[in-house]
């Protein structure tokens, strides 16, 4: 999937960036430095989408059609974590492991980028047999899958994409596996409770998130919160701590941080 590429000198502080994409529900952008070491904003428009309206009026600096690089589906299978495989290939065919047959989409999850990689990590070291799983956030569904696969029972998987939604359900399809994919703004659509939410968005959504998840999550669940920039990791684990959840493990790649929780 090609996009076009827009870049724009980063004017303000990067926390109200992330609450005005939030607020429009536009999700398909970067923070970076450039080659000289200033911040820039990189946003990715698929064809035909317009540009998000505080945007109209800023300086653009750089435009260019690209595929975005953590977005890049390897034609070769690869394995995520020990055991588990993704193959957009969809040949590999073999009974001693995990695979997951994912389709290149215009949704964010193919299993390259650190955050996904560490969320499929820690699902495989403490999901078990039976456990139900909700998703938040699933992109093109590669958590859920990999939930399933590994042995939950019941997974459901949300997404406030649109596009997302449908991805991941075509990625369902394929895996032939029982994963409800529905539209959800975080918690909005989701009803009952699970013995494991994961989810990998943005440390500022997971704020929000945790405003609501306990009523979703029993006295034993278990929280994978991905997404993570180091520097705003305290702020997610004060109100973690504020609505009952303490950090069980962590796990750090790059400026990546996952957090494991439990409630105390
Ligand atoms: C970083 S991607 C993660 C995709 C996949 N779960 C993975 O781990 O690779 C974050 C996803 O969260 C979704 N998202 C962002 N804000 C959301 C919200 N308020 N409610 C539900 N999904 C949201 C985005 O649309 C995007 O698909």
């Amino acid at each position: 999937m090609r996009f076009k590429e827009l870049i724009f000198p980063l004017r303000v502080e990067e926390e109200e960036i992330v609450e005005k994409f939030y607020e429009e529900g536009f999700f398909n952008f970067a923070i970076e430095e450039d080659e000289k070491g200033k911040r820039v904003l990189k946003i990715y428009l698929r064809e035909g989408e317009p540009l998000p309206d505080f945007l109209k009026d800023w300086e653009i600096v750089d435009e260019k059609i690209t595929t975005p690089k953590d977005w890049i589906v390897e034609l070769e299978p690869f394995e995520i974590v020990e055991g588990v495989f993704v193959d957009p290939t969809e040949k590999i065919n073999r009974r001693d492991a995990i695979v997951i047959k994912l389709s290149p989409g215009v949704a964010f999850g193919t299993g390259l980028h650190p955050t996904t990689r560490m969320s499929v990590f820690f699902l495989k070291k403490y999901l078990k047999e039976g456990n139900t799983v909700l998703d938040v956030g699933c992109g093109t569904g590669i958590l859920a899958i990999a939930a399933k696969k590994l042995g939950a029972s019941q997974v459901v998987a949300v997404d406030v994409d649109e596009q997302a939604v449908e991805v991941a359900e075509e990625n369902v399809r394929k895996n032939d596996v029982d994963v409800l994919v529905k539209w959800s703004d975080l918690l909005s659509e989701v009803e009952g409770t699970f013995d494991i939410v994961v989810s990998n968005i943005l440390a500022e959504i997971h704020v929000k998130l945790l405003e609501d998840v306990n009523r979703v999550t029993h006295r034993d669940s278990m929280l994978i919160l991905s997404g993570i920039v180091d520097k705003k990791e305290d702020m997610v684990k004060r109100k973690a701590s504020e609505h009952g959840w303490n950090v069980l493990e962590r796990k750090q790649e790059r400026e990546w941080v996952t957090l494991v929780m439990k409630r105390s």
